[in-house]
């Protein structure tokens, strides 16, 4: 039995459920789930760009794999920072779903239809910068909590809409409320989004068990998107964005960047294995 590490949201436990199917798949192996609240899950009544500190989803479950109480940990890779402590590795990145940002309008409205002053609830820097590069008169009201919380105030606090991840509402089954789909171009989306990621300590003599389910394309495609990041020096809490995916051995990537208030965007296609060169290329033709 390999014992996993879950947070107690229903999206997190879905996607640990994926990863558990895919190891029983691909490798026989039988997984007990265990549950971890985080720091991340407890404060909901603050921004998360206030609260400050990386990782904020992640630091109770890497205790639980330092102290040996599980073996692996699932995470959405966007929650997961970009330089972990030594000790511990991303493993495995199995699964993408669709990477782009989604818009929930009560009304069915897209969002160019949305009257003039609506407004749109995010609490994600990058989401609102973007939004307001689309349609300079929208308002923005920050909301937090899990995303049927979010769903939930659009009614409650009078919201024309919401963004949120088109993963996490598929994976919740939600995908039939979505009213439109953001073109990536459009509404970059974080680097990582809709990928799940498996943490190990490095000493764990499961770690080569485990990387077997690695899927290739999705390690290069976030991997590039998260050297953009590295180099951009954004987190959560800036506007950096960057999107990768593979034709043919060819990797196509977009990002943005938040210079002094201005957004800055561009485009690079390559050949997949050159992706850290490429990524290094175009992240610094965003600075
Ligand atoms: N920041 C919270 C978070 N972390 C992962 C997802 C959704 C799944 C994903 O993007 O992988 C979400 C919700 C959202 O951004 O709407």
């Amino acid at each position: 039995m390999i014992r996993v590490a879950t947070r107690k949201s229903s999206l997190a436990e879905i996607q640990t459920d994926i990863v558990i199917d895919i190891l029983k798949q691909k490798l026989n192996i039988d997984c007990v789930k265990h549950f971890y609240t985080t720091k991340g899950d407890k404060i909901l009544d603050v921004s998360l760009d206030k609260i400050g500190g990386k990782g904020l989803f992640i630091k109770e479950i890497e205790i639980a794999l330092l102290n040996g109480e599980v073996d692996i940990a699932v995470h959405s890779l966007k929650d997961v920072p970009t330089e972990l402590e030594e000790q511990f590795e991303i493993v495995a990145t199995p699964i993408r779903e669709d990477a782009r940002d989604a818009f929930v309008s009560m009304k069915g409205l897209k969002f160019q239809e949305l009257k003039r002053g609506a407004r749109i609830g995010t609490s994600s820097i990058r989401r609102a910068k973007m939004l307001k590069n689309l349609r300079d008169d929208i308002e923005i009201v920050p909301i937090r909590g899990n995303v049927q919380t979010r769903i939930d105030k659009i009614e409650r606090e009078n919201l024309d809409g919401v963004v949120l991840a088109a993963a996490g509402l598929k994976r919740l089954g939600l995908e039939g409320i979505i009213t439109e789909y953001f073109d990536v171009d459009e509404m970059v989306p974080a680097c990582g989004q809709g990928a799940i990621a498996v943490e190990i300590l490095k000493s764990n003599p499961l770690k080569n068990l485990i990387s077997k389910i690695d899927d290739e394309d999705v390690r290069i495609c976030t991997a590039a998107e998260r050297n953009i990041m590295t180099i951009l020096k954004g987190g959560c809490h800036s506007a950096v964005g960057a999107y990768a995916k593979i034709i043919n051995d060819k990797i196509e990537i977009i990002a943005v960047n938040d210079v002094d208030g201005r957004l800055k965007k561009g485009k690079i296609t390559g050949d997949k294995k050159d992706y850290i060169k490429i990524s290094e290329e175009i992240a610094k033709s965003l600075l």
